[in-house]
């Protein structure tokens, strides 16, 4: 029988709502008295290492998640099921994805209705996150996420809507499997990547969404002690002409900027050589990241850093999100 370790961190997968429809963390776990049907099939074992609302999780608890698995691999578990609030799921899972050289299954899932709610989707998701992580398809795969009856990879799911059960969509290139009643179906393969092991996580990596209009002001407000900064530019991968000041003056401080473009499909190049134009933001040094949204491109940028890359590594670190 598969070994399954259940890790919760806490999330509306693991609250419960009172009568005015407010959610909090409930004061024990739900899951933890769960018998999620395939009981009889797989032996699991629970643990509640957080209990937090996914928008209180960071980096550091991240890594914390990470040595906690590499331990349970170590101790010869066979898939680990990770419970996640869904307002940071994706930021968590593609954390593990780049710091987890694991070959067995890690599969994440989070839940959209409270435990006590009508139409409650987090008994169902974590059953098939258990299904999926037991499943020998799931191996080698890296990281995964399993909501609603589908699985996507860490490195491209992201969370499309505030309250709809689909909320969990894999933009561009779709899911890469399904979970059915009896079955679990990979139908795209992932390429691989590396994977870092790093003992520490640097802070003071930043975000700026760029507009229209926009100028160096927010640039030239980063902290002295900025260590990195991901731009979800506009486009293909372009900038308004006055933010290039500032751009410049954070590359002069040899603060690696990586660009990723704010459009929901596609990828970021540099294809236009007008005045902000991505051509140009190359050549000045801003680093392309290819397919990663923003905060995906963030937790890398984190990563990266944390393992200690030089300049160059982190470039092509960076840049390679696709191949
Ligand atoms: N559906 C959820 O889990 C949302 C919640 N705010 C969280 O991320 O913790």
């Amino acid at each position: 029988m598969k070994q399954i370790l259940a890790l919760h961190t806490g999330g509306t997968i693991s609250m419960t709502a009172d009568d005015s429809g407010a959610m909090s963390p409930s004061a024990t776990n739900p899951l933890l008295d769960a018998n999620p049907a395939l009981g009889a099939r797989v032996s699991l074992t629970t643990e509640d290492i957080f209990n937090v609302p996914s928008p209180h999780m960071t980096p550091k608890l991240m890594l914390q998640l990470t040595k906690r698995i590499e331990r349970a691999e170590a101790e010869g578990i066979d898939g680990v099921v990770i419970t996640h609030g869904t307002d940071t799921l994706e930021e968590t899972a593609y954390f593990l994805d780049l710091t987890l050289g694991s070959t067995i299954p890690i599969v994440v899932t989070g839940a959209m209705r409270s435990s006590n709610e009508i139409g409650s989707d987090g008994l169902y998701n974590f059953q098939t996150a258990i299904q999926t992580a037991a499943s020998e398809g799931a191996k080698g795969k890296g990281v995964l996420v399993v909501m609603n009856d589908e699985i996507h990879t860490a490195r491209y799911v992201t969370k499309t809507h505030t309250t709809n059960v689909a909320t969990f969509r894999t933009p561009t290139f779709g899911p890469v499997g399904l979970v059915t009643h009896d079955s679990v179906r990979f139908f795209q393969e992932l390429i691989n990547q590396e994977t870092s092991n790093i003992d520490h996580v640097v802070d003071n990596v930043f975000m700026l969404k760029a507009f229209a209009g926009m100028d160096s002001t927010m640039f030239d407000m980063l902290p002295d002690n900025t260590n990195g900064l991901v731009i979800e530019a506009l486009g293909a991968g372009n900038l308004p002409p006055a933010t290039l000041d500032g751009v410049q003056r954070l590359i002069n401080r040899d603060i690696p900027v990586v660009l990723v473009s704010r459009c929901f499909n596609g990828v970021a190049e540099p294809v236009y050589d007008y005045e902000g134009g991505g051509v140009q933001l190359k050549k000045m040094g801003v680093i392309f990241c290819q397919g990663l949204n923003g905060q995906k491109a963030r937790i890398k940028l984190i990563v990266g850093l944390s393992n200690g890359k030089s300049k160059e590594e982190l470039a092509h670190y960076m840049d390679n999100a696709i191949s």
